[in-house]
């Protein structure tokens, strides 16, 4: 991260990245020409060239070549480029050229030939008007020293007309322009989706205190920047100041709003909807989330697939010697003297044309950047062709458990001192201050739990810190060494007899405290399933993927989330070490194929590493098993990885399809010409033809869904059948029915609705807040067909982990509450049961306090916010939150 910034400083070198679109980009046979054109050029760092949306990205230093010579370099060549502003997908043209058009009509006059025999001159006529692009493009191919289509072309043309085949010949020249501008239309649909992606974050930000305006390439890290409501916000950052509702569906797919608070992480090109916020950032502009995406994506692009390396090398070869034989087809009859030389030029004519391997060549990489790009829509981050190819042929599915098959948000069940000589207080204190060092989701609970007693934890009383991966962690404070973590970090400490916790609430993770080589404490720890989870697990099968669970944890924990998933798992490990997840990983390759990783955290990197399709959780997941995996799941929602498979596999699907269509209809072609009738124009047609079927053909992977019969969720649910309903009630377009947090989505929702007002966004919007103005009532009813639905997903879940009460009873209780019908005796019941969980409304979790931990803010958003604005005092967070809604609207 220095390094940038030296750069700065020194303003020496200024690195540019700079798009360009090049309509002249055909196929990817021309990518070696472009960089032939572009990497000799002094200052040129980088050029990557993407086929299907005909654009080159060249990374330049802006003191030594402007983008300007750059364009100019290209369009010496014929190429057709043009720079393209930062973000914007210049619209191609809506119509053909007018050379183009003037070529079809003289082409049409010239059919008339049989009534008027002159006519036919229409058709050389045609051939001049439509030919001058293809001859400069031609000459610039020559003077490259290379064979391309165009020369193809002209060379087929030139040879019609010498056979005064003059409509053959312009039947060609025709039909190839009026392709190519066809296909550049087709393609322009991936660019305006490739500069989607690409224009997400603004160039400026504001400078909240002086309220300057820079770019944002010259932010350094922890600088208070503003962003105004309806602003795009331009770097990462942790809110310092105001809160509003931010739309993250560009960067996790999600369409619901998330509510931002003091502390709370908002990531750059993310939508800042209601409110105004200054942020304070935590990441150079270019390391940003959202930059990353981007490099990925574009890296992505230049990732060639096995399959796109196989036809490329194929095709290295098929040219010149389709080129030789068409030679040899109409020079040996003539040197032979036969006597029909004339067929056998036209068939070395036809075989010329079948010689552009166009349509086989596009094939691969236009349906691999449409299911990319796809893909990055929906919140799925696959780093190229290769892992999309892999992806398909995945087998079993291993899924870490804390923090990927749970929420990873632990809740404290139990926590004891055991030693006379320690009390409660102290050993909050020790184990707090230690785990606050801890990035482990046990420790945010840890922490969290020592706070809710009143104590603070102090980082910078520990003085050594040791972290055992698989155990738990060592740290030294005021001068005593202090072990926590599991039965392992007993054995290290040389502690014979654990303490036993036998009687504790079943599925719980225990954890022991040890000072020197005494246990002093013990703590019992939960957490829960994500609600997607079973469904997800349950979709893989359904596609003939084994699943198999690999954690760090207790067997008695993972058993316990084995069950709350009603056994869908097929294996469980439990207490692994991370070596433990590698080996097994290896075994799983060996036992069962293609073997796919999903996981959230550190320990995890090797594991993923070592998987044939390594996946990682969230962009607040861990940095690194992000930068080792294959895929980023943008958000945490597990029922993606089952939509990704479909997606991979339906391209596998799509690329055969291309590949055998193009080739049969070439052999056809060629096949005809053979058995002598050799149709120049039906060459060309098909060539063309099949380039355009092979683009379009592809885009419809950008258009359908992925997951077309069953929704993850289950799509028996009645909150399914509501959902055109609810998308329609706040304007999103997206699925996000099965997510993970429906619940407290629609608390979000329901919210974001409750607290601004701003028609201009989109009517849809302002009708749904309108809408809960007027009929509260409604509203409120239909609020919680969700909640239900949600409670529903889970249900025998729930029941299972918790007893018949609790988690249910709470939401049954809130829905009565949101009707407007609760009375005295309930709601003192409903803060009895929000009160024991937490998930429900963050109250525990230090939201009133503003002091929360940010993971927790994050996740509780919607709730924290409803609860501070609305009632503001703890007790009433579920009880009267939602009650009051009419009065907050009056507010
Ligand atoms: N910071 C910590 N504080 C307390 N205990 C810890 C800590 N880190 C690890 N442990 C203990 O070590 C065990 C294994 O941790 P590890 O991170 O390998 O796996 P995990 O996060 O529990 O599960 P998974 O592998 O499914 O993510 C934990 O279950 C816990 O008991
Ligand atoms: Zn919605």
């Amino acid at each position: 991260m220095g390094e940038p910034s030296k750069d700065r400083i020194g303003k020496v070198p200024k690195h540019q990245k700079s798009y360009f679109d090049v309509l002249g980009l055909c196929c990817s046979s021309e990518v070696p020409l472009i960089e032939k054109i572009l990497k000799p050029l002094s200052g040129v760092q980088k050029v990557s060239v993407i086929v299907p949306s005909k654009t080159v990205i060249v990374v330049h230093d802006s003191l030594l070549i402007s983008q300007h010579e750059i364009l100019k370099a290209l369009n010496q060549a014929r190429l057709e480029a043009t720079v393209r502003a930062y973000g914007s997908a210049e619209i191609t043209k809506k119509w053909p050229s007018p050379y183009i058009l003037a070529c079809g009509v003289l082409l049409v006059v010239s059919l008339f030939k049989r009534f008027f025999h002159p006519l036919r001159w229409f058709a050389i006529a045609a051939v001049l008007v439509g030919i001058n692009p293809i001859i400069l493009r031609g000459i610039a191919a020559i003077r490259r020293l290379t064979l391309d289509i165009n020369i193809l072309l002209l060379i087929a043309v030139g040879g019609a007309v010498a056979l005064r085949d003059y409509s053959e010949a312009a039947f060609v020249v025709f039909l190839f322009t009026i392709a190519e501008w066809l296909e550049s239309r087709a393609s322009h649909k991936a660019t305006v989706g490739m500069s989607s992606l690409m224009s997400m974050a603004p160039q400026k930000a504001v400078l909240a205190e002086t309220g300057q305006v820079v770019d944002i390439e010259d932010v350094e890290i922890n600088t208070i920047i503003e962003v105004k409501a309806g602003e795009v916000i331009p770097i990462d950052g942790i809110v310092v100041d105001g809160q509003s509702e931010v739309d993250e569906r560009s960067l996790t797919g999600e369409s619901l709003p998330v509510t931002k608070q003091v502390n709370s992480l908002v990531w750059a090109g993310t939508l800042n909807i209601d409110g105004y916020i200054s942020l304070r950032t935590t990441a150079l502009s270019e390391n940003s989330a959202v930059a990353k995406m981007k490099r990925l994506v574009e890296e992505a692009q230049n990732r060639r697939s096995n399959t796109q390396r196989l036809i490329d090398s194929c095709t290295k070869y098929y040219t010149p010697a389709v080129v030789i034989v068409a030679a040899g087809v109409a020079l040996v009859p003539l040197v032979m003297r036969v006597n029909n030389p004339r067929i056998w030029f036209q068939l070395a004519l036809v075989l010329l044309v079948s010689a552009c391997p166009c349509a086989l060549v596009l094939s691969t990489p236009v349906a691999t950047f449409c299911a990319l790009l796809k893909a990055a829509r929906i919140g799925l981050l696959i780093k190229g062709g290769d892992v999309l190819e892999a992806l398909a042929k995945i087998r079993v599915v291993a899924f870490d458990k804390t923090g990927t098959i749970t929420k990873g948000e632990f809740k404290v069940v139990e926590f004891q001192s055991i030693s006379s000589k320690v009390s409660l207080e102290m050993l909050l204190y020790w184990v707090s201050s230690i785990e606050s060092k801890s990035s482990h989701p046990m420790a945010a609970a840890l922490v969290e739990h020592a706070r809710s007693h009143s104590i603070e934890p102090k980082p910078d009383c520990v003085k050594e810190f040791h972290i055992y991966p698989g155990e738990g962690i060592y740290g030294e404070v005021d001068g005593r060494d202090i072990h926590i973590g599991n039965k392992r970090i007993a054995a290290r400490v040389l502690c014979e007899t654990v303490p036993n916790m036998e009687d504790m609430k079943e599925g719980v993770t225990y954890g022991y405290v040890f000072l020197d080589m005494v246990p002093v404490g013990t703590y019992a720890l939960s957490d829960t399933c994500r609600i997607g989870a079973a469904e997800a697990i349950k979709e893989l099968k359904s596609l003939g993927i084994k699943t198999a669970m690999l954690t760090g944890d207790s067997m008695e924990a993972s058993l316990h989330a084995q069950r709350q998933l009603n056994h869908v798992m097929e294996e469980v490990h439990a207490e692994l070490l991370p070596e433990d997840k590698v080996q097994l990983i290896g075994k799983l390759k060996s036992r069962e194929g293609s073997t796919a990783m999903v996981g959230d955290g550190m320990n995890d990197a090797p594991a993923l590493a070592m998987a044939d399709v390594g996946i990682s959780m969230g962009v607040s997941g861990s940095a690194v098993a992000m930068e080792t995996s294959h895929i980023t799941l943008m958000s945490n929602d597990i029922c993606k990885i089952p939509r990704a498979i479909r997606l991979a596999r339906k391209t596998r699907r799509m690329i055969i399809m291309n590949i055998i269509f193009s080739g049969v209809t070439k052999i056809a072609i060629l096949a005809i010409a053979f058995a002598g009738r050799p149709l120049l124009w039906a060459a060309v047609l098909a060539d063309v033809g099949t380039c355009l079927l092979v683009i379009l053909n592809s885009m419809t992977l950008l258009q359908t869904k992925t997951s077309p019969k069953k929704k993850c969720c289950g799509s028996s649910h009645k909150a399914h059948m509501e959902k055109p309903k609810h998308a329609e009630h706040c304007g999103c377009q997206d699925n996000h029915g099965c997510h993970d947090h429906r619940k407290a989505m629609d608390e979000r929702r329901h919210s974001h609705c409750m607290n601004h007002d701003h028609p201009e966004e989109s009517p849809a919007h302002a009708r749904c807040c309108q809408e809960l103005a007027t009929k509260p009532t409604n509203s409120s009813q239909e609020h919680s067909i969700t909640i239900t639905d949600a409670r529903h997903d889970s249900g025998d879940l729930q029941k299972q982990q918790d007893g018949p009460d609790s988690n249910m009873t709470c939401e049954n209780q809130t829905l009565k509450c949101s009707s407007n019908n609760c009375n005295d005796k309930e709601k003192k019941r409903i803060e009895e049961c929000c009160m024991g969980n937490r998930n429900d409304c963050g109250m525990q979790k230090g939201c009133s306090s503003s002091q929360g931990l940010i993971v927790e803010r994050r996740e509780l958003g919607g709730c924290c916010r409803t609860y501070t604005k609305a009632c503001g005092s703890k007790d009433s967070c579920c009880a009267s939150g939602r009650v009051q809604l009419p009065e907050i609207i009056t507010e």
